[in-house]
């Protein structure tokens, strides 16, 4: 099967990103950050940093695993070291977890998102912001977000490398006024991958 592939722009980088069928009638641009090497990320989190650095943010968080990479380099970019990441499978050190419950269409089934209770101290009056790979049905930024205040984090930003189709602007609501992008996609609905 040989599959296509999208050409999407992010910031100043362009790349092509296979088509991939995630359910019968609907086919995404797949950007699987941890594939494109480390100056795309370098690069990509650099001028996310820039579009997010007014909202002085003293701690950048993600989920495992495509949005491991865009904290790192979105920390490193804003000159700080500390960040965090929201596992979605259960660890040992994650017993006594915080958790939300989430619905990916990239993964199968339904997940959680845990944050570490050792980190609880860091995020409590902390500005944070919330940084993704892709933003697309916004459902893990909502859980995240509700996460994160749970924690007593004030969530300042939310920055992704891709928005994809519009249907995270109402599932996200009034918080989709903070989301700063590097670049957009559609999706395919029923659009089928060349045989
Ligand atoms: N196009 C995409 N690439 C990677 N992860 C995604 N999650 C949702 N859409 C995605």
């Amino acid at each position: 099967m040989s599959a296509g592939v999208y050409t999407a722009t992010i910031g100043s980088q362009t790349v092509e990103l296979p088509l991939i069928e995630v359910a019968e009638d609907l086919t995404i641009a797949l950007l699987m950050t941890i594939d494109h090497g480390v100056a795309f990320n370098q690069i990509a989190g650099g001028e996310l940093a820039e579009q997010i650095r007014d909202a002085d943010v003293e701690l950048v968080v993600s989920a495992a695993t495509l949005g491991i990479p865009v904290a790192i380099e979105v920390t490193r970019a804003l000159g700080l070291d500390d960040y965090l990441i929201l596992q979605k499978s259960n660890k040992v050190h994650l017993r006594e977890a915080l958790s939300e419950p989430l619905k990916s269409i990239t993964s199968d089934g339904r997940q959680r998102l845990l944050l570490d209770p050792a980190r609880l101290g860091q995020l409590d009056g902390a500005r944070v912001a919330f940084v993704d790979d892709v933003i697309s049905s916004g459902a893990s930024v909502n859980a995240a977000i509700t996460l994160l205040e749970r924690a007593g984090a004030e969530v300042v930003a939310i920055g992704a490398l891709l928005t994809e189709g519009d249907q995270w602007r109402e599932v996200l609501g009034s918080r989709s006024s903070m989301v700063r992008a590097l670049g957009t996609i559609p999706t395919f609905p029923g659009h089928q991958t060349a045989e």
